[in-house]
């Protein structure tokens, strides 16, 4: 097998752009003892005289050969070829490189990909998870090599399999502003017998991805009531988004499923697979989603409709499958 390096003893004047094969400590007297230069630094010209100011006029390097490549190197080429729009890089440091929201938006990771390039051995990336809402500055992923030195075959290895799939490994989507029509059901609510709680929630929930409720409409528990305000948001005021509060479960006055399927929307799912959140509706009219929200997202601080609504905003057509994988690690409570 080739040798993959060499110790070298090199003049610290001829030494610029060597690999350092140790640390080297500085002393100064009652100032200072440390580390002055960390075993895999590469020399630069205005390294020179603080090696000589610590008695240094030979150091050993580690040349590289040609088909190798520094930690730092090769982090930067494994980063490079995971990152998407949206994404900055740090610089390397000790052979690692963080990938870092550019916005505020919503991080896709391709998981696939991910578990292809870690299983190579010796390169890691190490992500979050994907459909996370991130803040500019939130860490995605770290990239790191194990070696100091490290075969490029493996870094060209991790190039090709980032290009073996549709859009980069990690990205960003920005959060569109989204129009949404609220109408909240429950006789209760509308004959004035209780105060909504859901209004200001929702309100809140959607401001937050940068969205807006344009309007917030009273229903009784009648479907046909339910129905035509679905319509009006529809079609009068085109509506980005309907969401219609109450009535989700299995009592008699529970008419929002019903309704909704009345309105004509296409449902991807009644039922979702995770706790709290597990009554949540999501449909389609045309292209606008339709949900309908239990109880609990008025309680809880995170449920289904945390999940998807985010997702919704950044443009994503939520699917059946996307509805069925939600259960594995969706149980948060109830
Ligand atoms: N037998 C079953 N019971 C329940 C089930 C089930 O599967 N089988 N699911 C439970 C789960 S999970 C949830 S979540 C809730 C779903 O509740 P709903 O969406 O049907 O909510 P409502 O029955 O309309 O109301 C529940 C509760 O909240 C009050 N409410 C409703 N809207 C408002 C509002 N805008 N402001 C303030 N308070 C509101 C309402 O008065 C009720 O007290 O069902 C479980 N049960
Ligand atoms: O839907 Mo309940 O929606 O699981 O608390």
């Amino acid at each position: 097998m080739k040798q993959q390096s060499m110790l070298e003893e090199v003049k610290v004047e001829e030494a610029v752009g060597m690999v350092l094969a140790h640390d080297l400590t500085q002393i100064i007297p009652g100032q200072f003892k440390g580390r002055l230069f960390k075993k895999g630094h590469v020399i630069r010209e205005e390294d020179i005289p603080a090696l000589l100011s610590i008695g240094k006029e030979h150091i050993y390097t580690i040349r590289l050969e040609a088909g190798y490549l520094h930690e730092d190197e090769a982090a930067f080429r494994m980063a490079k070829a995971a990152q998407g729009s949206q994404v900055e890089l740090t610089d390397p440091h000790e052979g690692k490189i963080t990938l870092k929201a550019a916005i505020h938006g919503l991080a896709k990771i391709d998981k696939a990909r991910i578990d292809r390039v870690n299983a190579l051995d010796q390169v890691i990336m190490s992500t979050i998870k994907t459909n996370t809402v991130v803040a500019p500055g939130k860490p995605l992923m770290g990239t790191r090599v194990i070696p100091l030195i490290m075969e490029e075959a493996k870094i060209a290895a991790v190039e090709r399999i980032a290009a073996d799939g549709d859009g980069p490994i990690v990205e960003v989507k920005p959060f569109r502003k989204l129009r949404a029509g609220l109408i909240t059901t429950g006789s209760e609510v509308f004959k004035g017998r209780i105060q909504d709680k859901f209004g200001p929630i929702v309100r809140e929930k959607l401001a937050a991805l940068g969205s807006e409720v344009i309007e917030q409409r009273m229903a009784p528990d009648d479907s046909d009531t339910i129905v035509r305000e679905i319509h009006r948001f529809l079609h009068e005021d085109r509506a980005d988004l309907i969401l219609v509060t109450g009535g989700m479960s299995v009592d008699p006055d529970d008419r929002t499923p019903g309704a909704i399927k009345q309105a004509g929307a296409r449902v991807v799912s009644y039922g979702t697979p995770m706790l709290p959140g597990s009554m949540l509706l999501i449909g389609y009219l045309g292209d606008v989603p339709v949900m309908g929200l239990p109880g609990c997202v008025m309680h809880d601080p995170y449920t289904s409709f945390d999940v998807l609504l985010p997702r919704i905003c950044a443009g994503e057509e939520i699917t059946r499958e996307d509805i069925m994988e939600m259960g594995y690690s969706g149980l948060y409570g109830c």
